[in-house]
């Protein structure tokens, strides 16, 4: 199994995460408190009382974390159609898979990438979502004093299985987006190219950003689903199930419960994946 791809993967995942994470923050608290009035006032209301660190909270570990889950990702993604095709990936630009090839590659990605992104992603909503300023002599600590510790203790309150809420949530929100993502990225990048020829930088970037938002779009649904399943515990506010919380949040909210976080999102994808392809695609024609 060729590993050029999950390191490639790896690399392209932390330079996406580093620039994306302001957007990741500001998105979680919108989907999961009600204190803010929208995206302008929750960015103020986190810059007053938190700095600009306020911002990066919960970011070392997904840097460490989301780098492994896309190189799982792209790994798996690259892999896949080398068993469906028979091509390796410098041969696809001479030799372009099919789109359903490259859909079922996709999906498959994305199904196996959500083992390890489940508990990293609980873990960075939980830490996200604390919202008390920096630690300040008298004032009472955060609940949790880090990823490590955030782990630990849910382990202890919630059990191991803890670490998986909303697990399955994510496993929907995952597979089929993921499809859509590389079909996406497929498509633009053939439209914008002569045939046999690589992608430009700026097909690569545009094509990447727009795979990002379309499959964003289409996942933040079961999203909102998947942070507010994972808030569950803390909350003792206990779920019987994806549909039930969908049922219980529309009933409280109102349908438009599932669009909470769209419009952030969309503008954290487009250069969280424009960055993610064009280091993806480079590193890999870097290496031959
Ligand atoms: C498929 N879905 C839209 C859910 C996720 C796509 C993930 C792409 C990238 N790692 C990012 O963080 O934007």
């Amino acid at each position: 199994m060729p590993v050029e791809e999950f390191v490639a993967g790896w690399i392209s995942g932390a330079l996406g995460l580093v620039l994306g994470h302001p957007f990741d923050t500001v998105k979680v608290r919108l989907q999961t408190q009600t204190t803010y009035r929208g995206i302008f006032d929750c960015v103020v209301k986190t810059y007053r009382h938190e700095s600009l660190l306020g911002f990066f909270k919960g970011m070392s570990f997904p840097i460490a974390s989301i780098a492994v889950v896309n190189s799982v990702l792209f790994g798996v993604y690259s892999n896949t159609l080398l068993a469906l095709t028979a091509t390796s990936h410098r041969e696809r630009r001479a030799q372009p898979p099919s789109y359903a090839h490259v859909f079922l590659a996709g999906c498959t990605g994305g199904f196996m990438q959500v083992y390890c992104l489940a508990p990293f992603d609980l873990i960075k909503v939980r830490l996200q979502n604390q919202t008390e300023p920096r630690a300040r002599p008298g004032s009472p600590p955060p609940r949790y004093r880090g990823p490590v510790h955030c782990a630990v203790s849910i382990c202890q309150e919630e059990g191991p299985r803890g670490l998986f809420r909303g697990a399955w949530a994510l496993m929907l929100r995952d597979t089929p987006t993921l499809g859509i993502y590389f079909v996406t990225y497929e498509w633009l990048c053939r439209q914008s190219t002569p045939e046999g020829q690589s992608p430009s930088s700026a097909s690569v970037l545009v094509a990447g950003g727009f795979a990002g938002i379309l499959s964003w779009a289409v996942a933040t649904p079961l999203d909102v689903i998947k942070s507010r399943m994972q808030m569950a515990g803390l909350k003792h506010r206990v779920y019987r199930g994806v549909l039930d919380c969908m049922a219980s949040s529309v009933r409280q909210e109102g349908l438009g419960v599932f669009f909470r976080g769209l419009t952030i999102n969309s503008a954290r994808a487009f250069p969280v994946n424009a960055v993610i392809f064009l280091s993806y695609e480079y590193l890999l024609r870097w290496w031959g």
